[in-house]
């Protein structure tokens, strides 16, 4: 998908061109220039699949022709420090799809983009490839649209991640089913918890900074989940604590799902920032269970919570074998674009 650069109406500049990916007959950049080179970052949340997504770009550059590789430690921040970047070459990268997280360490930080060029300047890549979020891509654009103003020549190419999977216009991004997967484990531990124990509920708390999509799909595949609550929902709190107690009242226990978005809606975050730009949610996960206790405490009902917050453990896991394989498509046609000479473009899977 690439940004429509036509600038002769403002319309124009918000349209989104898609075009299939896939190698090109004609390359823009010869591979086998000893001058050509390429650099790799990731920035935010580390996600299932990073790792995958790294080497198959790796691979694809090198199979190219390309030899010189770089990798961009720290995120956008680490793009300032050239003499930390990593030379990265297939033998470097061949184990790295069996691990979580990412070899590169992402982090959160903006330095000024007409800087961050004159830095990349030092090691002069032809291409850039980030892969990130929505705060990543709109970085990548402002970094695209630098280099169209100073005319300076380098295909600055997206690879969209996120493992809440709130990127529109992409049916799925990578990471999210294996964060599916897993979150549905902690669902079922939490349901056989709940059962196990008299007077119990399981409440699980998911991720999704500002969407459902995790908590929706684990519960939905998980079957027991009685209470699912989404910060897309206009949540009535007294129904839902009716509910939970007409729930205990007739069978016993229960199993609550919530997604860490409601911490912006059911209860209010400070309003604080992270280093990206994201504001610092209220943890709902807490919130929700005092809430539950006091209203039953309220009640005289007997109660025992069991609360499970999965967050790390789910986000930290290697990918699965969906998205391994679809991470691989991703890195492809990122390459395949980047050498076609695409600038200001995100890689699709087809
Ligand atoms: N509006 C913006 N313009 C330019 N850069 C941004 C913007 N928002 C965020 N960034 C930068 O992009 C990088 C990643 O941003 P962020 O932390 O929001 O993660 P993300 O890419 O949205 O991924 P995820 O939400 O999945 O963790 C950070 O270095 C951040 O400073
Ligand atoms: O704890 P961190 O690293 O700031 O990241 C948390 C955020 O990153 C994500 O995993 C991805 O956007 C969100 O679900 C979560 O809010």
């Amino acid at each position: 998908m690439c940004t429509d650069q036509d600038t002769s109406s403002p319309a124009h500049r918000c349209a989104i061109l898609r075009t299939r990916a896939g190698p090109r007959e004609t390359l823009h950049f010869d591979p086998h220039d000893p001058a050509s080179a390429a650099a790799i970052v990731s920035c935010g949340g580390i996600c299932p699949g990073l790792n995958c997504v790294i080497r198959e770009i790796v691979n694809m550059l090198w199979a190219y022709g390309v030899r010189r590789i770089y990798g961009i430690k720290g995120g956008y921040k680490g793009v300032m420090e050239p003499e930390e970047w990593l030379e990265l070459t297939p033998e470097k990268v061949k184990d790295i799809h069996t691990e979580g997280g990412t070899m590169l360490i992402s982090d959160r930080g903006n330095p000024p983009h007409l800087e961050s060029l004159a830095a990349r300047d030092l090691k002069n890549p032809s291409a850039c490839l980030q892969t990130g979020g929505d705060g990543t891509h709109k970085g990548a654009m402002q970094t695209f649209e630098c280099t169209m103003e100073i005319d300076h020549e380098c295909a600055v190419v997206g690879v969209p991640k996120t493992i809440d999977n709130d990127v529109p216009m992409i049916d799925q991004t990578f990471g999210f089913d294996t964060a599916c997967t897993e979150a549905t484990k902690a669902v079922n531990s939490a349901y056989v918890e709940a059962k196990g124990n008299a007077n119990c509920i399981g409440l699980v708390k998911l991720m999704g900074r500002h969407c459902g999509f995790i908590a929706m799909n684990a519960a939905l595949a998980a079957r027991d989940v009685d209470v699912c609550l989404i910060p897309e929902m206009d949540i009535d709190l007294e129904k839902v604590l009716q509910h939970i107690e007409h729930l205990m009242r007739t069978k016993g226990h229960c199993v609550i799902v919530v997604a860490e978005g409601c911490g912006d809606t059911l209860i209010q975050s400070s309003g604080e920032k992270d280093a990206g730009g994201n504001k610092i949610l209220a943890d709902v996960g807490p919130w929700l269970k005092d809430t539950i206790t006091a209203r039953f405490k309220t009640l005289g009902l007997p109660l025992t919570i069991k609360y499970i917050d999965p967050t790390y453990m789910i986000r930290s896991v290697a990918a699965n074998s969906y998205d391994s394989t679809y991470c691989s498509v991703l890195g492809q046609m990122a390459v395949h674009g980047a050498m076609a000479g695409y600038s200001g473009i995100t890689a699709p899977c087809q």
